[in-house]
């Protein structure tokens, strides 16, 4: 078959735009919130409904196949990547602003074969903007191709970072100090969206120039991961190594150049990986 993931990928748009409908409605009802890893990390019922739908819709088109999900790994499912066909999830990125009614918050939906990302699209259902891109075929919002922007200069950049939900004073510390050196490099400006799957759609319609953050899961950046490389950008480890998706580290960017400036002032803080082993409770 030429085409084997074209049909995936156009059930993976209409599934997202249908939990996206979803959680327009549910931010209109009274919710209750829940935390996860510290009491900065909310989750709602939402959250773990949406993350049902979808996969349930998935399941019914393409029968049983692997799925990491931010809910159920949560759960307790397992979080590894293997070769098999791989749909990875996040059904509610920015969980946060969604309690708050913060305007930005996007529904999540990759595909892995061989560990290699095939497609990605992003969601961002309060704005109504569907971002998708298929390796090798350009990204595109609301069908409009998209690229990054052409800046070379960091002082002419606009960076993008988020402050996550580790509020341990040294690791606040490290990310503060980060985005101090950054900011007075100087760039034109910090911003944060607080979804990071929107934060990479940014840098893939050059509005901005880049977004890092170390402390991610896969499940938000897989499917911004392809939208920026299809868009032009690049992808590199917060030490300028290659790219890992489970390694919970990234910077995203227009160009090399950009992503290597800001790997310089970066204070690296240690994180478990995704895939790292769940240590059993005794
Ligand atoms: O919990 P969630 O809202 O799905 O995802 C979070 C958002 O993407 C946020 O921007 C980022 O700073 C956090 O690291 C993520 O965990
Ligand atoms: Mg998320």
């Amino acid at each position: 078959m030429a085409d084997p993931w074209q049909k995936a990928y156009d059930f993976a748009v209409e599934v997202a735009r249908e939990a996206g409908e979803e959680i327009r409605k549910a931010g209109e009802c009274e919710m209750k919130v829940q935390t996860k890893s510290s009491t900065v990390d909310l989750v709602t019922k939402t959250d773990e409904r949406v993350e049902k739908i979808i996969i349930r819709a998935l399941k019914g088109e393409f029968g049983d196949g692997a799925f990491i999900g931010e809910e159920s790994v949560a759960n307790g499912q397992p979080c590894v990547l293997s070769d098999k066909p791989t749909w990875i999830i996040d059904p509610v990125d920015g969980t946060t602003n969604f309690v708050h009614g913060f305007p930005f918050v996007a529904v999540s939906i990759a595909f892995a074969v061989n560990k290699e990302l095939e497609f990605g699209v992003v969601y961002s259902c309060l704005e109504d903007k569907m971002y998708k891109a298929r390796k090798g075929k350009g990204a595109f919002c609301n069908d409009e191709p998209i690229q990054v922007s052409d800046v070379e200069e960091i002082k002419k950049s606009i960076i993008i970072s988020e402050h996550g939900t580790d509020r341990r004073k040294e690791v606040v510390t490290k990310i503060f100090s980060t985005m101090q050196k950054i900011l007075c490099i100087p760039v034109h400006g910090l911003r944060g969206s607080g979804t990071a799957a929107t934060n990479m759609c940014l840098v893939a319609t050059g509005a901005v120039e880049a977004f890092f953050e170390i402390g991610i899961h896969c499940w938000d950046i897989a499917a911004g991961a392809v939208i920026v490389q299809e868009a032009g950008g690049v992808l590199m480890d917060v030490d300028g190594g290659p790219f890992d998706l489970m390694s919970r580290r990234m910077v995203s960017a227009n160009n090399k150049k950009i992503a290597d400036r800001i790997i310089k002032e970066i204070e690296a803080f240690d994180v478990t990986r995704d895939d790292a082993p769940v240590q059993k409770k005794e």
